[in-house]
């Protein structure tokens, strides 16, 4: 019995994107059409200003496009009220970034507790913090964390709000490989055990080999789409 087909959780038509600087436009995207498929794992490559982190924020409603519509399940973000792509934002879409943002003053748990108080279904702060291999720190302030405890962090922050996707920008750019991998597995198990839907820009090639679907960008277009035959675990990746 054939399983039924996964739903798009993300569509783009003829995605544009064109920033004017002073006399100079930029065409960061250039007639993007993209699916992405409830539970996959997608990594976003392309070379520096290719459009990948333009893309990306486009889909997690931090940036609007130039023309061309972007649909998250059957809502048309680009027809929604800033009040709407707020609560889309806050309701459905966890973020990571390179740099992680976490707020000093307060304790691992205490900044995933900012984001559980508000959440319509949210995970438990100590489960958030479980997922990423760091239950034992929840009462640490950040500047007691190396950097890849601190990016966990910032990831079981951005999942405790429990979304149906996680949206990364080069989670790994500042950590070396051994922690890079950690962080990675962090993510795989998010995607893995929660289902979440996740894509993750990354400079670095080697990373494409744990996705499903490999995107390239170039120019602000798409330049291929590769599916994995077989995935690749992040412990077992090399660069
Ligand atoms: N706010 C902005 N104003 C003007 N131009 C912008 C802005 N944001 C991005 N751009 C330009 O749009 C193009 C795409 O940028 P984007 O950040 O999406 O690329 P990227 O592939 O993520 O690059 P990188 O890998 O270096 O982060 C670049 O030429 C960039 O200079």
């Amino acid at each position: 019995m054939s399983s039924p087909t996964p739903a798009a959780v993300f569509r783009t038509i003829d995605l544009t994107k064109t920033y004017q600087m002073g006399e100079v436009q930029v065409r960061a995207l250039r007639g993007v059409n993209l699916e992405l498929i409830e539970g996959e794992f997608v990594v976003l490559l392309g070379a520096s200003g290719s459009g990948k982190s333009t893309l990306l924020n486009i889909l997690g409603g931090l940036d609007t496009p130039t023309s061309g519509q972007v649909f998250y399940l059957d809502t048309n973000l680009t027809a929604s009220e800033d009040a709407e792509l707020t609560r889309y934002r806050r309701d459905h879409v966890g973020f990571v970034f390179q740099f992680y943002n976490l707020i000093p003053s307060l304790t691992a748990k205490e900044n995933i507790e900012l984001i559980t108080e508000i959440a319509v279904s949210p995970l438990e702060p100590l489960d958030a913090l479980e997922i990423v291999g760091l239950r034992d720190r929840a009462n640490h302030f950040p500047a007691q964390l190396s950097g890849g405890e601190q990016q966990r962090v910032a990831i079981a922050r951005a999942i405790a709000k429990n979304p149906k996707v996680l949206l990364c920008d080069e989670p790994t750019g500042a950590l070396d490989v051994h922690t890079g991998i950690v962080v990675l597995e962090a993510i795989a198990r998010i995607n893995r055990e929660l289902g979440t839907t996740t894509a993750v820009i990354t400079h670095n090639a080697s990373i494409a080999n744990m996705a499903d679907r490999v995107i390239a960008l170039s120019d602000g277009q798409i330049a291929s789409v590769d599916r994995n035959a077989s995935k690749v675990n992040a412990a077992d990746l090399q660069w």
